[in-house]
């Protein structure tokens, strides 16, 4: 049975600080390149990505001109504007890939609602950072004229924070699944999918941006995927991370890191949703696991021999 692996594709594989549409289609060219790895040996993948600057962006431009004739779009909508334009550039990135490497294969992707819950106490503290970072004092004029929240983003300056919902179901997985299956490269749940609540006559999009990384594990137990591969800017997951005593997670069971995680071991806005996402799919069931490790080690760490790999039983080896 072929290998089933839904990738999820942090920050820096589609944006290294310019916002460009050129740069932004360049970082991606070179991530399509090192997800050839797995197309080579034969390994189905789904591939999910974020959007919290893109979709930040977009919201912005939505302020630009005249809004009476060219109305602002909701953030639901931007989301998908999002998922569109990312997945766009996916696609023409993996093509290229592809081409270059003489493998004939085709590459999709879905534009995807997530649903939420409207209860979700997430809507009554927004954590989820987008757009670009700006000066504390640019950031407290902004909170004052328009109400939006802003919040200090890990030191590297202030950010426009919004409602981040857990998923609750993938409204498209079953097509998602029926794509994976018939070997075709799919992009789904990009920026986490399009947040929805479920009405009784409708899918009503709502004003949010779910972590991708809590999508791309709901997805693969949904696909009934055997690893989910979270990639981020750093090989491995560490304890006591930038500290002299700093130590690397290789192989660790859910018990252990979850005992690191209450330990406080994971910064909140960037490591630990990664981890609880990993726990979550390493938990769902004995066979499966998760792996987070950067992007030039996604194929090596599938092999076992790299990354922070995380499993039911796992064992804990701390080099
Ligand atoms: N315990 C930890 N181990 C490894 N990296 C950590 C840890 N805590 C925080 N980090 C930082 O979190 C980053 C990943 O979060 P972030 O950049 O927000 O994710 P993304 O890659 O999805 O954009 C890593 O690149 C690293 O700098
Ligand atoms: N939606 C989402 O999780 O985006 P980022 O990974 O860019 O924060």
């Amino acid at each position: 049975m072929k290998r089933k692996v839904v990738i999820a594709l942090g920050g820096n594989a589609i944006q290294t600080g310019d916002a460009s549409a050129e740069a932004q289609q360049e970082a991606l060219n070179r991530t399509a390149e090192q997800l050839v790895g797995f197309i080579k040996n034969d390994v189905e993948i789904v591939i999910a990505h974020g959007n919290g600057p893109q979709v930040g962006n977009i919201l912005l431009q939505q302020k630009a001109g005249d809004c009476e004739k060219n109305p602002a779009m909701p953030l639901d909508t931007c989301g998908a504007m999002s998922q569109g334009m990312i997945g766009y550039w996916m696609e023409n990135a993996i093509d290229k890939a592809l081409k270059r490497h003489g493998i004939e294969k085709d590459v999709a992707t879905i534009v995807t609602r997530v649903v939420v819950d409207q209860n979700d106490p997430a809507f009554e503290n927004p954590t989820k950072p987008i757009g670009p970072f700006y000066s504390e004092e640019e950031a407290k004029k902004a909170m004052a004229e328009s109400g939006a929240v802003f919040k200090e983003d890990a030191g590297r300056g202030w950010r426009r924070v919004v409602a981040s919902p857990k998923p609750v179901s993938i409204h498209e997985h079953h097509v998602i699944n029926s794509l994976v299956e018939a070997g075709i490269i799919t992009v789904a749940v990009g920026g986490g999918g399009i947040p929805v609540i479920e009405t009784e006559e409708e899918l009503q999009g709502i004003e949010a941006v779910i972590d991708k990384d809590f999508a791309a594990q709901k997805l693969a137990e949904l696909v009934d995927a055997d690893t989910l591969i979270i990639l981020t800017g750093v090989d491995n997951v560490y304890i006591n991370y930038n500290q002299p005593n700093q130590r690397k997670l290789e192989e660790v069971s859910v018990a252990e890191l979850e005992e690191m995680v209450k330990e406080g071991h994971f910064a909140p806005g960037s490591m630990l949703p990664k981890v609880e996402a990993a726990i979550n799919f390493a938990n769902s069931k004995p066979e499966r696991q998760t792996i987070i490790t950067s992007l030039d080690k996604a194929f090596e760490a599938l092999e076992g021999k790299a990354g922070t790999i995380v499993s039911k039983k796992g064992s804990a080896v701390l080099a």
